[in-house]
């Protein structure tokens, strides 16, 4: 089965903002950008809003979709959904006591992320 999952790049000047996955989920004790699934009857840019306001308590006011990705771990098939979060209002922090950082793009990669987010942590720190 196909798991569609809205996922915010939560963007402050040359930084965003990370989370560290509970090691009890699937792909846990890694680093992600916050996000969750798309529910039924739900819109994409509609799950990312839910999400980020569950996940870190922000309010999205304005966003830009980034990159789909599509990606098979096997046990679970995932197609992730970036958005840039170009706008909120909120200041995110780890509403469900995940463990979070605001990271600098330059310093992404010292962190370890699940497989699907290599091409994203590429991108990034590429542009
Ligand atoms: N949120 C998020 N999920 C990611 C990323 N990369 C990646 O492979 N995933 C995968 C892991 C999960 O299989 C799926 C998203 O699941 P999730 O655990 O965030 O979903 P959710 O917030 O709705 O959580 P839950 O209700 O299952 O607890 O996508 C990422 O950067 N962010
Ligand atoms: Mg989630």
């Amino acid at each position: 089965m196909l798991v569609k999952v809205a996922v915010g790049l939560i963007m402050r000047n040359d930084q965003v903002f990370i989370a560290l996955r509970d090691s009890t989920k699937h792909q846990g004790g890694l680093w992600e950008f916050p996000g969750g699934k798309v529910e039924s009857g739900e819109s994409v840019e509609l799950a990312l809003s839910r999400e980020l306001e569950e996940e870190c308590g922000i309010q999205v006011s304005a966003c830009e979709h980034f990159e789909t990705i599509a990606h098979d771990y096997g046990d679970k098939q995932v197609e992730l959904v970036f958005y840039k979060v170009t706008e909120f209002s909120g200041e995110p922090h780890g509403k469900e006591n995940q463990e979070v950082r605001w990271v600098s793009l330059s310093q992404l990669h010292e962190f370890a992320f699940p497989e699907a987010n290599v091409p994203i942590v590429e991108a990034l720190t590429s542009k």
